[in-house]
């Protein structure tokens, strides 16, 4: 059995964070494990509160799940301030995960900032060198390339500008574009352009995660980058396709439409 780690937020709508990474793991046949950075009090339509978690307690999250189970891949979401990003960043250095997947989250479906003000610097110049992939969305990606992206030929200039940040491979998601939502995927010497087809729908809460989670269990699994991610979307595609019409706002993805196959 294959173990993923995620390091990230808790949502307690159940759609996005942790709770959306453990879903995706096991619904892709990988052992979840989660250290909690954030308690957030959100549903599909506002997050009402944020309690960050002291970074002793998420420093020794880690080290008990690394120490004892160790983790095939890693997977990163909701880093809140410096001192969680500088914390997450010491452990990443003592236990050398052999994946490390980070989803640069900034800002919720329902525009609540997941990262505060100061944090971005902290972010570009500690954590995305670590990472095995950094996986923006296009407004997440405008800020790490201090660029707009109005379409995809900017995509293409973006995914230069964030490799020189110094992740090994960079995804841009283009879900926010118009359009098709396209994903951009880029080594430093060569692009991949993953495909995709737009489901018109509200319920894309918690899509980014499920995405980046879905990427690090195949990792976990042993599929190389480019396979993983394609692979990852096909995953996401269906769960949007399947998504759920619960709450007022974003409904989630549906993370065991696997599952839901086999058992109806
Ligand atoms: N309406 C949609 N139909 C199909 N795929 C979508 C849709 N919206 C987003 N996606 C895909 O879902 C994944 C998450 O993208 P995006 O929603 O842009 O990220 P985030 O949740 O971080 O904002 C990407 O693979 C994107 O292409
Ligand atoms: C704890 C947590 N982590 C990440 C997201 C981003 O998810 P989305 O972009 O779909 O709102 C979120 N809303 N909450």
């Amino acid at each position: 059995m294959k173990t993923a780690l995620t390091i990230a937020g808790s949502d307690s709508g159940g759609g996005a964070g942790i709770q959306a990474d453990i879903k995706t793991f096991s619904a892709l046949g990988v052992f979840g494990m989660s250290a909690i950075t954030a308690i957030t009090s959100q549903n599909t339509v506002e997050v009402r509160s944020v309690q960050l978690i002291d970074v002793n307690i998420i420093n020794d999250q880690v080290a008990a799940v690394l120490e004892d189970i160790g983790a095939d891949a890693v997977k990163i979401g909701m880093l809140a301030t410096p001192d969680i990003i500088q914390t997450v960043a010491q452990c990443l250095k003592k236990y050398k995960p052999k994946h490390i997947v980070l989803d640069p989250v900034m800002i919720s479906k329902g525009g609540h900032r997941l990262l505060e003000e100061d944090t971005m610097q902290e972010l570009k110049s500690t954590l995305i060198p670590l990472a095995s992939l950094v996986t923006p969305n296009i407004p997440e990606a405008e800020v790490l390339a201090n660029m707009p992206i109005h379409n995809e030929p900017d995509m293409y200039e973006a995914c230069r500008v964030i490799k020189k940040l110094g992740a090994q491979a960079v995804l841009i998601k283009g879900g926010h574009l118009q359009g098709n939502p396209n994903d951009l995927y880029y080594e430093g010497q060569t692009f991949q352009l993953f495909r995709g087809e737009r489901i018109e729908t509200k319920n894309v809460h918690g899509t980014g995660c499920t995405l980046s989670a879905a990427i690090a269990a195949l990792l976990a699994k042993g599929k190389e980058m480019p396979t993983a991610i394609d692979e990852a979307k096909d995953y996401i595609t269906n769960a949007i396709a399947n998504s759920l019409n619960i709450g007022q706002g974003y409904g989630p993805t549906h993370h065991f439409y696997h599952l839901y196959e086999c058992v109806t």
